[in-house]
């Protein structure tokens, strides 16, 4: 297992932003991570990622304790946080070059020209970070989260702000990648979600709400699209939990 959330809190003063979640995510498989604004996914992200720490409950990657080991957790994860903060000054190779020394890696040439590939940057390498449109700049922080090969991917909103065409491409960039390694995602577009996701946990007001395969899901829901399945289970009429 790769991700394993157990009894997971966390409070910001009085606010409780998520409430002794618990859930688990594998290899080969594309988790879903849903929920309204305000609901706990970034919370939640930022604690696996071992950038903030939890207030109680416990969550390991790879077998390392997010809050105990957050060195080697960053070595197995690749995290695009939501508001994906770049240099703007910084070229594109040069904002790659950066995150491959902070990994070490020996082959960055190599794997700077592979994530530029595998991300679509090529046509716009040679330009600085500050001259990108939206959904560029949202390549590159996809591109700084794969240049370590992670075995796990933590996504952010990561199709944020591209128009039709790019979201396709990063769509299945995504499902790619999630054929070999964990993939945890989030996104507001539930027929994205539809389309790359084997699994999906649905979280509300800090509570995990569903937890199951997207087929077992639609099972349990027959003839509902997942847009309506969200809003039945995190809507003003759901039913608390
Ligand atoms: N640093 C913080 N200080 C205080 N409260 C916070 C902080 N970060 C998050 N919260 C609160 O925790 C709750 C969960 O926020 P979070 O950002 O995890 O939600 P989200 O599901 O990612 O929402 P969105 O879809 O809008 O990005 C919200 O009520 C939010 O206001």
């Amino acid at each position: 297992m790769s991700i394993a959330v157990e009894h997971l809190t966390k409070l910001f003063g009085q606010q409780k932003a998520i409430d002794s979640i618990s859930f688990r995510a594998e290899p080969g498989k594309v988790m879903g991570f849903l929920g309204p604004n305000g609901a706990g996914k970034s919370t939640t992200m930022r604690i696996l990622t071992s950038f903030i720490p939890q207030t109680s409950g416990r969550a390991t990657v790879c077998g390392f304790d997010v809050a105990r080991e957050a060195l080697e957790v960053r070595r197995v994860v690749g995290y695009l946080p939501e508001h994906n903060p770049l240099y703007p000054e910084l070229y594109v190779k040069e904002s790659l070059g950066f995150v491959a020394n902070i990994h070490g890696l020996q082959n960055k040439r190599q794997r700077i020209s592979d994530v530029i590939g595998l991300t679509g940057l090529g046509d716009e390498q040679h330009k600085k970070i500050g001259q990108l449109s939206k959904g560029y700049r949202q390549r590159v922080g996809l591109a700084q989260a794969i240049i370590h090969d992670p075995k796990v991917l933590i996504l952010d909103e990561p199709t944020s702000g591209l128009d039709p065409n790019q979201l396709s491409g990063i769509r299945k960039l995504i499902r790619d990648l999630g054929a070999s390694r964990t993939v945890v995602f989030s996104t507001h577009i539930m027929q994205e979600a539809e389309a790359v996701c084997d699994h999906i946990v649905i979280i509300n007001k800090g509570n995990i709400v569903a937890d199951d395969a997207l087929s077992s899901l639609r099972g349990v829901h027959p003839g509902r699209t997942l847009e309506e399945i969200f809003i039945s289970l995190t809507g003003s009429n759901a039913i608390a939990h």
